[in-house]
């Protein structure tokens, strides 16, 4: 009567960064929810361990070798997809990466290099997907944030302006895109342990530190993202839009 459903079934979802940590923990739940999964990153072999998950769980993989800071390889990868007459319903701007540098020290390039990958990427697909949904209907669009764009972390200026950039598009998209079916949301995490932060979280006072300011005195793990992942992508959302899902164990509620 009241209880929408979660599944993905005849869903297919486009999944950046799918090679590794929690773009591919997020394509492989999509799978699990009964998605096709188009993945995409630089790493064809990180590409292919993922491509083997998804279906060895019984659902189709697509791959893309492609550097989502290249414009022409972000359009390549859709109308690759229209002539093979993929529609794409659910994307998920994943990929990011992080060069955790003090203010001071930032070079162009570094800005450049965290800017394109974490935000201008996002935009890019968000623009290629969000036309094709709009002419079929409607869609869902999930960017990946991070509690960075919300508090200040020690972990570096640019990353931080990138992920609160992408909480204000979410805010942007959704209003303009709203009208056509297309919901817009972005999930922000707190530390999970993927490469990208295995070394962080290895050093025993850094993890103390994060645990300090963290209520549930643990650190991600992946399902813990994959659930609202899902949620955002089911027809369970169908209502939300324009929103942050911070995904942190209560850090960004840190009170005293
Ligand atoms: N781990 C964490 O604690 C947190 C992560 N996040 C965010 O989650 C997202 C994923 O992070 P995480 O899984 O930890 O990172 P990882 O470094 O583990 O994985 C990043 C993925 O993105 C891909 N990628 C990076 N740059 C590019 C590029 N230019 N073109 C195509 N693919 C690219 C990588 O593949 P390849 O290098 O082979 O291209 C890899 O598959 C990021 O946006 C990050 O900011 C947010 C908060 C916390
Ligand atoms: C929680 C942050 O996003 C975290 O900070 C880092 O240094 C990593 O880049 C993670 O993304």
């Amino acid at each position: 009567m009241y209880l929408p459903s979660f599944s993905l079934k005849g869903k297919t979802a486009l999944v950046t960064g799918a090679g590794r940590g929690i773009g591919q923990a997020i394509a492989i739940g999509y799978a699990e929810a009964g998605a096709d999964v188009v993945i995409v990153s630089r790493t064809q072999s990180d590409l292919e361990k993922t491509a083997q998950l998804i279906e060895s769980v019984g659902t189709k993989a697509y791959l893309f070798e492609a550097d989502v800071t290249n414009k022409d390889q972000v359009k390549g990868i859709f109308e690759t997809l229209d002539l093979e007459q993929i529609n794409v319903d659910i994307l998920v701007n994943n990929a990011g990466m992080n060069i955790r540098s003090k203010a001071f020290d930032v070079s162009d390039e570094e800005w450049d290099t965290i800017m394109h990958t974490n935000l201008r990427s996002a935009f890019w697909f968000s623009q290629q997907a969000g036309q094709r949904m709009k002419e079929s209907g409607g869609g869902k669009i999930i960017t990946i944030s991070s509690v960075a764009g919300h508090v200040a972390l020690r972990t570096g200026v640019v990353y931080a302006s990138t992920k609160a950039a992408i909480i204000q598009m979410t805010k942007n998209l959704a209003l303009e895109w709203g009208q056509y079916g297309i919901n817009v949301n972005s999930i922000g995490p707190w530390y999970f342990k993927t490469p990208l932060t295995e070394k962080l979280l290895a050093d025993k006072e850094y993890l103390q530190d994060i645990l300090d300011v963290t209520p549930q005195k643990r650190v991600g793990e992946l399902p813990d993202l994959v659930g609202p992942a899902v949620f955002l992508a089911s027809e369970a959302a169908d209502y939300v839009n324009g929103q942050t899902l911070f995904v942190d164990g209560g850090m960004t509620i840190q009170g005293f």
